[in-house]
C-alpha cells in the first residue's frame, strides 16, 4: 500500500499581477523544503512530498515526479500523474511546458510530458539492450478531452465522442478509442501534439476554453519476457498524464444555455472527485465507505489511479499572488487531503505458454511449496513463490506478486508461543504448521481480497440501480400527474371547443407530432427484455460491462417520456382558445401513456428485485470468506486431526458459494496433507 504522493509547484507572478501589487509580496510562505503555509488566510501549514518554488526548473520536477512513474511503469506498475489547480495556476506549463511547439531534448522549458516520453524510450532501449532483446516492449498511446460529461477522442480526426465501459478482465476502458503505436519520443510527441491542435479546434468551434475541460494522454506500455522455461510472461502497465480543468469553483449565476450546462459538469465533476477523495481519506482512516467513482466521468475512468491499481502522484500547483490567496488555500487542502489516500499497486503480468511449459512451470511452483513448507527458517517477508506465480496459470492459487500480504503477517503467530522450545520435535512440527499456516492464510487472504473487489463492484452497480430506481419511481409519479392534468384540460377543451376548431389544420399537425412522439416512444428498446438479460447478468459477472446497458439506456428513455410531458403540459397549459388553437387529443393517447406508465411500474419492481438479489449477493459472498477465513485461523490452532475433520466440515457446511467451496476443499486438502 503506497499513499499518493503529493508535489506543489509555485509559479511566478504574472506580470499583470505584478501591476496589481507591486509589493511582490508572495501569498504561500515556504517553510521548510516540504511545508509552506498561507499567512493571509489561517495559521495552519501544509506538508508535501515535494515543494517547488517560483524558480524551480522544469527538470527539477520531472527528477521528482516523471522519473519515478516512469521507472514504476516499465515493471508493470500502472502509473498516473494529475495537474490539478486553478485557472492559471501553471497547470500546462507543468505538464507540457512552456511553448505549444516541441523544440526537441534541448529545450529547457519543456515539461513533464516529452521529458518522460524521452526517458521511458531510453529505459526502454536501456532494458531491451540490458536482457539482450529477451524483453520486448510495446508502446500505444491515446488522448482524450472530457467536456460536458463526454468523453472525445483526440486523435479521431472527427473528434467523436466515446463511450466508458468496464469489463472484469480489463476494467474500466474508453470503447473504440484510437490507439497509436509509438516507437519513438518523436512518434509520442507527435499524438500529443496533433491531440493538442485537436482540442484547440474544438475548444475554438465550440467558443470555450480548454481551461474548461480535462485532458489525459494515455500510454500503454507492454512487455513480453522470454523466460528460461520457455514461457513468456506479459506484463501490461497504463500511465497517465492527465491535465484537469482549472479547479475554481464556476458561478451559475446570471449563466444561461450552454455556459450553464459547462459551468455546472466543471462543478460536479470537480465536486465528485473531492467527494471521491473525502471518501478514500475515510477509508484509509479505517472507516466503511462506498466511493462513488461512478459520478462522473472523471473518476470512474481513473478509478483505478485513486485507491486503486496504480502508483499516482498529484501535482497541486497554484499562483503566489495575493488576489488568489483564497483559491491557493484550496487547492493545498485538496492536496493535503488527497495525500492521504492510499493506493494498492501490483504488477499486471500474465503468463502464456504451451500445455507442457504450464506444466513444467507448474511443477517447478510445486517444488518451491514443497521446499518452503520443510523449510524451517522461512519467514512471511521472504516467501517467494509470488512473483512466477501469476495471472492464468491457476486461479485458486493465484498468489501474485504482492509483498505486501505476506509482510502484513505477525513473524510469530500466537499458537507458536504456546510450544515448548526445549522440545526439538515439537519445535520443528510447529515450524512446518507455522509455513503451512501462513501460506494458506496468504492463500485466504488472497481470495479474500479478489471477493472484496468483487464485491465493491457489486456496490457499484447498486449504486447505479438504486440511482435508476428513484429516478424511474419519480418519472412514473411525474407522468401520472401530467396525465392527470392532460384528462382535465382535455375535458375542459372537449366542452368548450366549437366542431371547427377539433377539425382544424393545426390540431391536426399537433395530433401527428402526439403520434411521432409515441411511435419514438414505442421504438425504445424493450426494457422488460432488457431487464431479465440484466437480471442473467449478475449471476455471470464476466459480462457485467456489456447487460449494464439497460441502466444506461434508461436516460434516453427519460428523454423521450420528458419531450411527451412537455409537448403534453404545453398544450395542456393553451387554454386561450381565441388566442390558440386547442388540443384535443384522443383517448388512444391516454390509453398510451397509461400502458406506459403501467410498464414503468413494472421496470420498477424488477429493478427493486435485482438490488435485493444484488444485496442477497454481496452479504453472501461476504459471509463466505469470512467464514473460509475463519477456518483457516481455527485449523492453525488445531491440535489433533479430529479436531481438524471437524473444522474441516463445520467451515464446508457454512460456505454457500462454489467459489468459495472450492477454495476451502483445496486449502483443506492441502492442511491435512502436512499435517
Ligand atoms: N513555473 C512557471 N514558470 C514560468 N512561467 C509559468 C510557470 N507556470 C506557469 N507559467 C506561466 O503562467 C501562465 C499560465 O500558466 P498555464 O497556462 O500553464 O496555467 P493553467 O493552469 O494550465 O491554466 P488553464 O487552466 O487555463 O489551462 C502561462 O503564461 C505560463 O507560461
Amino acid at each position: 500500500m503506497d499513499n499518493i504522493q503529493v508535489f506543489m509547484r509555485i509559479r511566478p507572478l504574472s506580470e499583470d499581477e505584478y501591476r496589481r501589487d507591486r509589493t511582490m509580496q508572495s501569498a504561500v510562505r515556504i517553510l521548510s523544503e516540504d511545508t509552506v503555509s498561507i499567512p493571509s488566510q489561517r495559521t495552519e501549514t501544509f506538508t508535501f512530498d515535494f515543494v517547488g518554488d517560483q524558480d524551480c526548473p522544469q527538470e527539477q520536477v520531472f527528477e521528482a515526479v516523471g522519473k519515478r512513474a516512469v521507472d514504476q511503469c516499465i515493471k508493470g506498475y500502472n502509473g498516473t500523474i494529475f495537474a490539478y489547480g486553478q485557472t492559471g495556476s501553471g497547470k500546462t506549463f507543468t505538464m507540457q511546458g512552456a511553448r505549444d511547439e516541441f523544440t526537441g531534448p534541448d529545450d529547457e522549458l519543456r515539461g513533464l510530458i516529452p521529458r518522460c516520453f524521452e526517458y521511458l524510450f531510453d529505459r526502454i532501449s536501456e532494458e531491451e539492450t540490458r536482457t539482450s532483446g529477451r524483453v520486448k516492449y510495446l508502446c500505444k498511446a491515446s488522448y482524450i478531452e472530457i467536456y460536458n460529461e463526454t468523453i472525445y477522442d483526440l486523435l479521431d480526426p472527427l473528434i467523436r465522442p466515446c463511450a466508458l465501459r468496464e469489463d472484469i478482465k480489463r476494467g474500466v476502458f474508453i470503447d473504440n478509442v484510437t490507439e497509436e503505436t509509438v516507437q519513438n519520443p518523436n512518434d509520442a510527441y507527435d499524438v500529443f501534439l496533433r491531440g493538442t491542435t485537436s482540442r484547440h479546434v474544438s475548444a475554438t468551434s465550440m467558443n470555450r476554453e480548454s481551461s474548461r475541460s480535462h485532458s489525459a494522454l494515455m500510454l500503454v506500455i507492454q512487455s513480453l519476457t522470454q523466460m528460461d522455461t520457455g514461457l513468456t510472461e506479459i506484463r501490461e502497465s497504463k500511465f497517465s498524464l492527465v491535465d484537469l480543468a482549472g479547479s475554481e469553483r464556476q458561478k451559475l449565476a446570471n449563466t444561461s444555455g450552454v455556459r450553464l450546462k459547462e459551468a455546472a459538469n466543471i462543478n460536479k465533476s470537480l465536486s465528485t472527485l473531492g467527494n471521491v477523495i473525502n471518501s478514500l481519506v475515510d477509508i484509509a482512516n479505517g472507516k466503511s465507505r462506498h466511493v462513488n467513482y461512478r459520478d462522473s466521468k472523471l473518476t470512474f475512468l481513473l478509478r483505478d489511479s485513486l485507491g486503486g491499481n496504480s502508483v499516482t502522484s498529484i501535482i497541486a500547483n497554484v499562483s503566489p499572488a495575493m488576489c488568489n490567496d483564497a483559491e491557493t488555500a484550496s487547492t493545498l487542502r485538496f492536496a493535503q487531503r488527497a495525500k492521504m489516500i492510499r493506493n494498492n499497486a501490483v504488477v499486471n503480468h500474465d503468463m502464456q505458454g504451451d500445455v507442457s511449459q504450464l506444466q513444467a512451470e507448474i511443477q517447478r511452483l510445486k517444488q518451491q511449496i514443497a521446499q518452503m513448507r520443510l523449510s524451517p527458517t522461512a519467514t512471511p517477508g521472504t516467501v517467494s513463490i509470488a512473483p512466477s506465480m501469476s495471472g492464468s496459470i491457476n486461479g485458486a492459487f493465484d498468489i501474485g506478486h504482492d509483498s505486501t500480504i505476506s509482510s502484513t503477517h505477525s513473524a510469530t503467530p500466537p499458537f507458536v508461543d504456546s510450544i515448548n522450545a526445549n522440545d526439538a520435535k515439537a519445535q520443528a512440527l510447529a515450524s512446518k504448521r507455522h509455513n503451512t499456516t501462513q501460506f494458506l492464510l496468504i492463500l485466504a487472504m488472497r481470495k479474500l481480497r479478489e471477493s472484496e473487489r468483487q464485491k465493491s463492484r457489486y456496490a457499484d452497480i447498486m449504486f447505479e440501480l438504486k440511482n435508476s430506481l428513484e429516478r424511474q419511481k419519480r418519472r412514473v409519479q411525474q407522468q401520472k400527474l401530467v396525465l392527470k392534468l392532460a384528462k382535465a384540460e382535455n375535458d375542459a377543451l372537449r366542452r368548450q371547443a366549437p366542431p371547427a376548431y377539433v377539425s382544424s389544420t393545426e390540431n391536426n399537425a399537433l395530433r401527428e407530432e402526439i403520434t411521432e412522439l409515441q411511435a419514438a416512444l414505442s421504438m425504445q428498446p424493450d426494457h422488460s427484455e432488457l431487464l431479465i438479460e440484466n437480471t442473467l447478468l449478475y449471476e455471470q459477472l464476466d459480462i457485467i460491462a456489456e447487460k449494464q446497458q439497460p441502466v444506461n439506456a434508461l436516460p434516453e428513455y427519460a428523454d423521450a417520456l420528458a419531450a411527451l410531458e412537455n409537448l403534453i403540459s404545453a398544450k395542456a397549459g393553451s387554454v386561450d382558445l381565441q388566442s390558440a388553437f386547442p388540443i384535443i387529443p384522443d383517448d388512444s393517447v391516454y390509453a398510451g401513456l397509461e400502458s406506459r406508465i403501467k410498464q414503468m411500474k413494472h421496470e420498477v419492481n424488477d429493478l427493486e428485485v435485482q438490488r435485493d438479489r444484488l444485496e442477497f449477493q454481496i452479504n453472501s459472498i461476504e459471509e463466505d470468506w469470512l467464514c473460509v477465513s475463519d477456518g483457516v485461523r481455527k485449523l492453525a490452532n488445531a491440535k489433533t486431526s479430529e479436531h481438524i475433520d471437524s473444522i474441516i466440515e463445520q467451515t464446508m457446511d457454512g460456505i454457500v458459494g462454489d467459489q468459495a467451496r472450492d477454495t476451502w476443499a483445496t486449502i483443506s486438502s492441502l492442511y491435512t496433507q502436512t499435517f
